[in-house]
């Protein structure tokens, strides 16, 4: 069900399918389409069917919130707390209820005082100072409670927050990029900041409070108005007030079913788009150099005025679509049920003038109370639906560290023979097929190659053929639909993920880098040795990234992409760094949604040097490397012919014996050296040899070298 607010997700299951015009009702707002379940009456209502479904399947949630009660536990200090927490709640939840009882004797003594023409001052003075007491123990409860829920919230969030961690960290690329996985990683991350344990188990405390409110409250006042003159009368009116109050809650929740919308007004697309044009930092360059401004400026007026009032945007006409909503029939029908215990109390004082001091009294309990009864129900029927979603969020917390892997691992140890692998790995591709998961077309087809142990592989070919594809599959990152990938004769599959990671160093064509330090950047290319500064430095030298690393102010501590903001207001015009760092208002621009474009100051090729570092730190630093294979995709894309030639010169001599495979666009420098030239075309190997026995063959390859040397000619 969804959870009421706009962008919340649901745990129903099934479609959504606009186009079905039999449950779904097509409304045009503005320039928005809006389709909306129809007939979602069921979800206004608090016992409708689908909401005792939900409670049903909680039954399956529940041990899993054991197990989190017991995790809880097992965290320092945290039962004691949870003990102190819990008694407070309760003392919490039974304070109206004795402050109500305290007004009930009040009542009585005005009864009395009007039956007797007497006041017991002594008892007066008792039920006065009861009801002082009962609000000074509120004020101490509700000021503990938070200081407790304060600590407790720290506790149980870094004790998750590790859990949550690994829960990421472990997930392969495919089983990540899984959107059903993508969905349960958000709906167990924390919620504004609070871990899901820590909110489900306030969600709980939340409704056995209410419930302990209504039930006492509810029963003390009986206890106080029976007997009064029209006490139930006046009971039984305000509870229908209270119940229709919370029926009309329920009703004019705007859009509380199930709903989407979606524009397509090109006119109302294209200003949105224009707007983020000249506020993203990344377009102004394009926008100043091809002279838009008048232009785009013309534009936005012409579309502004042809959209006239329909430019709103979704906020607006969802926040105009609730307030519309707020006037129904059941909201007129509501207002005199409000009234009615006036109109009682009304008709008895002119029956029985001498009661209008109780009933006056009776009048004032009863309003005063049951006022804040029909949102206590309302309350109690949100967090019954919160804790359906909560709890199922918990047995989503502890499942998701369970997901198996779409590449499951291997169980034999890879290599059998440690000094084997510094002599290269031989590598088999057999009749290798494969898509991408949620793609139809083939990436790569039928591919089938031969490369032995310490021999040189370059593959080229057309964009989109799948070289870096081969790449991936050598590591696993997917593994392929149909055919074998041997390495060692060995199929890569049967052998442990993690050893054959070892043996293997990849610079990927699209290679990250991480939000932190450039020495953590390069020392990461080999965990194991990740605190060696002497190894990370040697990388950097070979990897030809050294110099610039030492021109910059932090050298090797500089945060290519700092993962943390600094936090400033209204500094003043001429501050251009605050904390030794330039000051950055894109958060200004952010506000609006637009991310900004991390400015890391560095070149493609700067970058690139240091991707190649990384690769350097895991593969050919060391006498005790335990890669055996080599992979570079592109890895000179991005530098100057100069840099290109010192790398692949490096390259060939520090690789000593290790297989290598390339896959490259650039002819010449590597394919004139390789042992085994693959040309890739529409995922396919159309050619393979060695440069001269391609050049003989005249094909493919032979043309595009016969191209670029032309340009040199
Ligand atoms: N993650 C992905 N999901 C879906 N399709 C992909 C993905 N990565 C690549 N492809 C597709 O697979 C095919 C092969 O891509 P691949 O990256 O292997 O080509 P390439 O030969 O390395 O290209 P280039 O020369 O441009 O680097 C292409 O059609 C590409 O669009």
């Amino acid at each position: 069900m969804a959870r009421g607010r706009w962008g919340k997700k649901s745990s129903r299951k099934g479609v959504f399918d606009p186009n079905d015009a039999d449950r779904i009702k097509h409304t045009r707002i503005g320039v928005w389409d809006v389709y909306e379940e129809k007939n979602p009456e069921t979800q206004h209502i608090p016992i409708g069917a689908r909401n005792w479904e939900r409670y049903l399947e909680m039954r399956r949630d529940l041990p899993y919130v054991w197990t989190m009660l017991r995790d809880i536990g097992s965290i320092r200090d945290c039962w004691a707390l949870l003990a102190v927490y819990t008694l407070l709640e309760l003392i919490g939840s039974l304070i109206p209820a004795a402050s109500l009882w305290f007004k009930g004797q009040l009542v009585h003594i005005v009864q009395a005082a009007v039956e007797t023409r007497s006041v017991d001052k002594v008892l007066l003075t008792q039920v006065t100072a009861g009801a002082i007491l009962a609000k000074m123990v509120a004020l101490i409860v509700s000021t503990s409670r938070t200081r407790i829920s304060e600590s407790l919230g720290n506790r149980i969030r870094q004790y998750y927050s590790v859990h949550l961690f690994k829960a990421n960290a472990r997930l392969d690329v495919p089983t990540f990029e899984d959107e059903a996985i993508q969905r349960q990683l958000e709906d167990v991350s924390n919620i504004n900041g609070q871990s899901v344990a820590w909110s489900t188990l306030q969600s709980m405390y939340a409704l056995a409070s209410i419930l302990i409110q209504v039930v006492s409250q509810a029963s003390v006042l009986l206890r106080v108005l029976k007997g009064q003159p029209d006490g139930v009368l006046l009971a039984t009116i305000s509870a229908a007030h209270s119940l229709s109050e919370f029926l009309h809650y329920q009703r004019t929740s705007p859009w509380n079913g199930v709903w989407a919308a979606t524009t397509r007004n090109s006119d109302y697309i294209k200003l949105q788009g224009l707007k983020r044009v000249i506020v993203d930092v990344s377009h102004r360059k394009e926008f100043v150099s091809d002279n838009m401004l008048s232009y785009t400026l013309r534009l936005f007026r012409e579309l502004t005025d042809r959209l006239g009032e329909d430019a709103r945007d979704f906020k607006e006409v969802f926040s105009h679509r609730a307030f519309k909503q707020r006037l129904t029939l059941l909201s007129l029908m509501k207002l005199p049920f409000g009234d009615l215990p006036q109109v009682v109390f009304a008709l008895r004082a002119v029956q029985h003038p001498a009661s209008i001091p109780v009933s006056l009294a009776s009048l004032n309990l009863i309003t005063s109370t049951t006022a804040s009864f029909s949102a206590k129900l309302y309350k109690i029927f949100r967090e019954t639906s919160a804790i359906a979603d909560a709890v199922s969020s918990v047995r989503k917390l502890y499942e998701i560290i369970e997901v198996p892997n779409k590449v499951p691992d291997g169980t034999i140890p890879f290599p059998e023979d440690e000094q084997k692998i510094k002599h290269g790995v031989s590598i088999e591709f057999r009749n290798v097929s494969f898509k991408y998961p949620g793609t139809d077309e083939y990436a790569l087809r039928d591919v089938s190659f031969k490369l032995e142990a310490g021999q040189l592989c370059v593959i080229v070919g057309v964009n989109g053929s799948g070289k870096s594809t081969i790449l991936k599959l050598i590591v696993r990152l997917y593994d392929p639909e149909e055919g074998q990938i041997l390495l060692h004769g060995k199929d890569i599959r049967t052998l442990k993920l993690t050893d054959l990671r070892e043996a293997i160093s990849v610079l990927f064509q699209d290679y990250t880098h991480f939000p932190l330090s450039i020495r953590d950047n390069i020392a990461l290319g080999d965990p194991t040795h990740a605190n060696d500064d002497a190894r990370v430095a040697l990388a950097a030298k070979l990897g030809g990234s050294d110099e610039f690393i030492g021109r910059l102010p932090d050298g090797m501590d500089t945060y290519l992409d700092r993962p943390v903001r600094d936090h400033y207001s209204q500094l003043p015009e001429g501050t251009k760094t605050v904390f030794g760092r330039a000051v950055d208002y894109s958060f200004v621009r952010n506000a609006g949604g637009i991310s900004s474009v991390s400015a890391t100051g560095l070149s493609g090729g700067q970058m690139q040097r240091l991707a190649v570092s990384r690769t350097f730190m895991r593969s050919v630093v060391s006498e005790d490397s335990k890669v055996g294979l080599l992979l570079f995709d592109e890895p000179s894309a991005s530098l100057d012919p100069a840099a290109e030639h010192d790398l692949f010169a490096r390259l060939r001599e520090l690789r000593g014996s290790k297989t290598m495979l390339f896959s490259s666009h650039r002819f010449g420098n590597l394919t004139r050296h390789a042992d085994l030239i693959l040309y890739m075309d529409r995922s396919k190997i159309v050619e393979s040899g060695t440069h001269e026995g391609l050049l003989k063959h005249q094909g493919e390859y032979a043309r595009i070298w016969m191209l670029q040397a032309q340009a040199f000619l």
